[in-house]
């Protein structure tokens, strides 16, 4: 017999009312987020494809459309290393940071404002004159210092890697009230003008706290922080900053940086930062709209969460 009472606008075998269930489901996300500021960061590794770039820029689109207000910060070691080589100029991580000599870093710059950012201002700007780019050195956004790194106890030499130890957020916040989209490069001079290499994760989460950002959205290229790295079986879903502080002396390579961004972020007052696969398309929207499930979540005051990883087997 058929239910009576049942809701044709909640019919699952309708396509379209499935559609307008999807769209309905973003109220919430849409009343949380909206006129508020997001920062979005946008990693090399998860940047090293063209459909996937499109798709991150259509995502930065509809969420300046949405009501949000993105800013964008990128990274780009993949294209640095690559330019490295193809000059012949050898570089190393130590700690999840690019030892960078002087030679380096003019590579570093020139990678970073003259080609990534570019690019990704080409990408955003293909849905209107929506995106800006600048980098650190711009109006004085970012000031840096130099910084070292530990490793395995011992102290490390990096070069002209710095952190950031002043944000001066006004240029960003005139470009978000214009109704624009910000792009970051994650270069910063130091008071002398020196510029530094900075990671892009660090100066994401500086950006984010000098902002007041309702988020930070970092872009990878794994699911998420794996329990056991390097075993892919389970994802950490949700983790509180403690918890975190706790194990990030124990994290690997760029996990270090990455997740070190999202507890500087969380500690300054961002209400949460949430690192997301950047393999999937339109993974921004996708965890800005969505319950839980996606990626890792630092959060302050919840029981730390796992899950099996997708690609688990
Ligand atoms: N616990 C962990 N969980 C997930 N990835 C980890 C972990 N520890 C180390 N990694 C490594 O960190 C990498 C992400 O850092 P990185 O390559 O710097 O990212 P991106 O280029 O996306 O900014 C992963 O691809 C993985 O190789
Ligand atoms: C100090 C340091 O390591 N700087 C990074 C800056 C770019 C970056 O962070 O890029 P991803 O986000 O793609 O990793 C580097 O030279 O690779």
């Amino acid at each position: 017999m058929t239910d009576s009472t049942s809701d044709s606008t909640t019919d699952a075998s309708k396509p379209d009312q499935a559609k307008a269930r999807t769209l309905a489901a973003a109220l919430p996300w849409l009343k949380r987020y909206h006129h508020k500021i997001v920062v979005v960061k946008y990693g090399g590794n998860a940047m090293t494809d063209d459909t996937l770039k499109r798709a991150f820029a259509e995502d930065i689109a509809f969420l300046r459309f949405a009501g949000f207000k993105p800013v964008v910060v990128h990274g780009g070691g993949p294209q640095i290393s690559s330019m490295l080589d193809r000059l012949g100029i050898t570089s190393e991580f130590k700690g999840g940071l690019r030892v960078t000599t002087p030679e380096a870093m003019d590579v570093v710059r020139m990678v970073l404002v003259g080609q990534v950012q570019r690019e990704l201002v080409g990408l955003i700007n293909e849905h209107g004159p929506l995106a800006v780019g600048l980098s650190g050195e711009d109006a004085g956004l970012f000031t840096a210092e130099q910084t070292g790194t530990v490793v395995d106890g011992e102290e490390v030499d990096l070069g002209l890697v710095g952190e950031v130890t002043r944000v001066r957020p006004e240029a960003v916040l005139d470009i978000i009230e214009a109704g624009r989209v910000p792009v970051v490069s994650s270069v910063a001079p130091d008071v002398d003008g020196q510029v530094h290499n900075v990671n892009a994760d660090l100066a994401a989460a500086s950006l984010a706290v000098a902002l007041g950002a309702e988020k930070l959205l970092v872009l990878t290229d794994v699911e998420g922080l794996y329990l056991d790295w390097p075993d892919p079986e389970e994802v950490i879903g949700e983790i509180n900053p403690e918890e975190l502080e706790r194990i990030l002396p124990t994290l690997a390579s760029g996990m270090i940086p990455k997740m070190g961004a999202c507890l500087q972020a969380v500690q300054g007052g961002v209400p949460r930062a949430t690192v997301v696969d950047g393999r999937e398309p339109h993974a921004v929207i996708l965890e800005l709209f969505t319950q839980e499930g996606v990626g890792t979540q630092v959060l302050p005051g919840v029981e730390t969460k796992t899950r099996k990883a997708r690609d688990a087997s």
